[in-house]
């Protein structure tokens, strides 16, 4: 949690008191479905929750921001986010129902108000979000097909609507089709090493095809 106050310092004792208690959520979950490896529940908030946070580094959400996490897994980058954005909607999706069912003991247990859950295929979504973010679900063309249509063409940030998608490794490939991407290094935000080559893409939606 400590490590969660070095970068993020402003949080409020309510979002303080959430992000202590995932800890203790996800152990408990593990220990009835293997939803996060024993090495990733010790270093939950390195590689889970700062890790999702990431993106606040690149955007804050103004209140009132649809967001759609697509393959949330056991809730990242969703449930971090919403903790810090507790005016923003986030809507989380997975095709696996055994996810979406820790996800929801975990918003029960934390007490989210702004977090809906859907336990379906991304691409049977049938609505509009101001972003999409996701980590480790599928090569952007792939990404980029599934959730063509969702997202709102309206302006309200310093960075276009689009997709935030958090990756890692050599992209050069997997970009290609998409030259105007931006891409932040998490090392700029981050003073630690699991960092180093991780990286934000940023794609708006203007460059969808
Ligand atoms: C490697 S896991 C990543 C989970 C989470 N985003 C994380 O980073 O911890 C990929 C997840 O994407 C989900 N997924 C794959 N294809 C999907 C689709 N078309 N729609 C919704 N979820 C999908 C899988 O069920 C799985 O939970």
């Amino acid at each position: 949690m400590d490590l969660i106050l070095k970068y993020f310092p402003n949080l409020t004792e309510d979002q303080i008191e959430k992000f202590n208690k995932l800890q203790m959520l996800y152990e408990d979950w593990n220990l009835k479905i293997n939803v996060v490896s024993r090495k990733d529940i010790d270093e939950l908030y390195l590689r889970h929750v700062l890790h999702s946070l990431a993106i606040a580094k690149i955007i804050t959400f103004k209140e009132g921001t649809k967001i759609l996490d697509v393959g949330t897994g056991g809730g990242f980058p969703g449930i971090p986010l919403a903790i810090l954005f507790p005016e923003c909607s986030f809507h989380l999706v997975d095709s696996i129902a055994k996810k979406i069912k820790v996800v929801n003991e975990v918003v029960e247990g934390l007490g989210l108000t702004n977090v809906k859950t859907t336990h379906s295929r991304v691409e049977e979504i049938n609505d509009t979000f101001d972003f999409i973010v996701s980590r480790a679900v599928a090569a952007m063309p792939t990404f980029v097909h599934w959730t063509k249509g969702k997202i709102t063409k309206q302006q309200n940030h310093d960075l276009k609507n689009g997709i935030l998608y958090l990756k890692g490794g050599d992209l050069t490939e997997e970009l290609q089709d998409y030259k105007t991407t931006t891409l932040y290094n998490l090392s700029d935000f981050f003073n630690e090493d699991f960092f180093e080559t991780k990286k934000i893409v940023h794609l708006p939606i203007k460059y969808r095809g």
